[in-house]
């Protein structure tokens, strides 16, 4: 029996090189756009694509709990606009007040000048009330569903076409403005459009924000650990927001 091929699977090997290079250069150079968004519109073949590596994303039990609602009108993108800047206005209160004026500073959406926004949503009852998989950790429809955002993120990348990612803003408030009902669960607010320039470096690092953490810092062997302290906003990153450093 075992001797028996299986129609079901086929050969594998390790991608070529340039192959790998490919998934790779995606990988590394994905960035979270904000501002650099081009005007023209994205062409339904090619949000197809982008929607189809989405909905390729692994879920718990094949659950697929997502959908994905399409929003390219001016007149609705304003109005979420208006959710984000108020919840802005909040977020920046939230803050330390040495910190302030440096949130203040950041853009932190695109939802008006990219052309296609797309809201990720999430379905806890897809499948039934018991998910293979989920039965003992309800959060993984969400995390099945942060997948296939991270799938679109890279297939767009690969597109040239930038994504930024928002959440700032009360999710009721979206809920209501695009009618989505009670039950499901908004996971990524994005936006999308062309782009021929990207940071070649997170945006948040550039400015100072935050940087990235040394890998080596958070790997470890057979048990948890405690990473090393280090400032949340480096000394270094001053000196890059002041002028003449
Ligand atoms: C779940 C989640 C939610 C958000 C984000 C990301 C993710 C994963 N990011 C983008 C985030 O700031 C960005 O990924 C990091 O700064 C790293 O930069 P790059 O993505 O590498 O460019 C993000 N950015 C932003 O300007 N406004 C936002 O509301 C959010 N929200």
């Amino acid at each position: 029996m075992h001797d028996r091929p299986n129609e079901f699977l086929v050969r594998t090997a390790p991608f070529a090189d340039q192959d790998k290079q490919a998934v790779y250069r995606a990988i590394h150079t994905r960035r979270d756009v904000r501002d650099q968004f081009l005007s023209d519109p994205l062409p339904d073949d090619l949000v197809r694509r982008l929607l189809e590596a989405a909905h390729a994303a692994p879920s718990v039990g094949f659950m697929q709990p997502w959908s994905f609602l399409l929003i390219r009108s001016a007149r609705k993108r304003e109005a979420i606009w208006q959710a984000f800047r108020r919840a802005n206005e909040e977020a920046e209160a939230m803050f330390p007040v040495e910190q302030r004026d440096a949130y203040r500073s950041l853009k932190l959406e695109g939802i008006r000048k990219a052309p296609l926004n797309i809201c990720v949503t999430c379905d806890p009852d897809r499948a039934g009330p018991v998910v293979l998989g989920r039965t003992h950790d309800p959060r993984m429809d969400a995390f099945s569903t942060v997948c296939a955002i991270q799938n679109l993120w890279l297939a767009a990348r690969a597109e040239g076409v930038g994504l930024g990612w928002v959440s700032i803003f009360h999710e009721s408030e979206v809920k209501a403005l695009l009618g989505i009902p009670e039950r499901i669960q908004i996971i990524g607010y994005l936006c999308l459009g062309y782009v021929d320039e990207l940071y070649a470096t997170p945006e948040l690092e550039v400015k100072g924000w935050r940087k990235r953490m040394p890998l080596d810092d958070l790997i470890f062997e057979e048990s948890w650990g405690q990473i090393a302290e280090r400032p949340i906003t480096p000394a270094a990153a001053v000196d890059l927001m002041s002028p003449g450093s």
